[in-house]
């Protein structure tokens, strides 16, 4: 028999096949609830991208996972360790981009390379190379003087070199053009780092994720609401067109009802977890012709984050 003492230690405990895991993570921002007892599991290896509308807590759960603010509640551990207690030789197996591309900007490039090879003694100097060959940078030019493409590509070729067991990014393609974007992601892709570590990628660019995620993590409003496949998600979202007379059913009647549009008299609908039934539905709504499309993961997202909206509507 276990006591309760023990049961809460053996609950807490981080599971050796994660590379991140929260249990319970609570998070106010004043009295604003931004982590809601979030239970997330991600396993080692793989791209994994987490996508949420803007103040779904995304920035903070970095935060708080890297240890830089500690929760009101639950646990958070980056590669089995407590974010309360990464040591230095913790956080040297993390690497860390997001969308400020934060460097000091009197530093030249070699001088920052100088400083970062000394202080990673996994430093990979063909990983950085690599990654850096993508740009046309010199190494005499100040981190001040770069665009915000090279200052992206140079921070992630840093994190690169590091030899990340876990490397994670937010958002740091937001405000690249699309050639600095296509830059960054080929460094990122071309680079080893995509077999040897997790990624864990924030981005808002429903195409990237596309064609580089392995898991699509959904967050809403501080909860956990997908973790699968993109493809997989994409297929639980479907579109059908029917020419249903009138306004239509109510819309508190339409099961998994993310969105609806009339466009020419024929109405749209995008519906989650809905199989042929659905098709009976709009039948016994009145509708004579129905047909269903292929939804993009871009739309099927949009929806699914939207569909609160329509909720509303109701
Ligand atoms: N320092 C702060 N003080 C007060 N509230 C904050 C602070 N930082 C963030 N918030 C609030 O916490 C919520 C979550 O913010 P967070 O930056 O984690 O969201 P996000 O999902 O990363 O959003 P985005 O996609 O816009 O970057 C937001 O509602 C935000 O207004």
């Amino acid at each position: 028999m276990i006591s309760a003492l023990e049961k809460q230690a053996f609950d807490c405990a981080p599971r050796p096949d994660l590379a991140i895991e929260t249990i319970g993570l609570t998070f106010h921002h004043g009295s604003k609830l931004v982590l809601d007892h979030l239970d997330l599991r991600v396993e080692r290896g793989g791209i994994h991208a987490l996508v949420g509308a803007n103040g779904a807590g995304k920035s903070t759960l970095f935060r708080i996972l890297l240890g830089f603010l500690p929760p009101d509640a639950g646990n958070s551990f980056l590669l089995r360790h407590d974010s309360l207690h990464l040591s230095i030789d913790d956080r040297r197996r993390v690497g860390f981009v997001n969308e400020e591309h934060s460097l000091p900007e009197w530093m030249t490039i070699a001088a920052v390379t100088a400083m970062q090879r000394r202080q990673y003694c996994d430093w990979n100097e063909r990983a950085f190379a690599s990654a850096i060959g993508n740009y046309g940078m010199l190494p005499s030019q100040k981190v001040g003087e770069l665009s915000r493409g090279e200052r992206a590509g140079f921070n992630l070729a840093l994190a690169l070199a590091q030899s990340p067991e876990i490397l994670i990014l937010d958002e740091p393609t937001l405000g690249l053009d699309i050639v600095a974007k296509g830059a960054f992601m080929e460094s990122l892709l071309y680079s080893n780092a995509t077999e040897a570590c997790t990624i864990i990628y924030c981005s808002h660019q429903m195409e990237e994720i596309e064609r580089l995620a392995d898991n699509l993590i959904i967050l809403e409003r501080g909860r956990l609401a997908n973790i699968s496949p993109p493809d997989e998600f994409r297929e639980r979202v479907s579109h059908w067109v029917a020419d249903v007379p009138f306004k239509g059913p109510e819309a508190a009647t339409i099961p998994g009802l993310l969105q609806r549009h009339l466009i020419d008299g024929i109405h749209h609908y995008l519906v989650l977890d809905q199989g042929e039934g659905f098709a009976e539905f709009l039948r016994d709504a009145g509708a004579g012709r129905i047909r269903t499309q292929r939804v993009s993961l871009d739309r099927a997202v949009n929806a699914f984050l939207a569909r609160n909206h329509a909720a509303a509507g109701r």
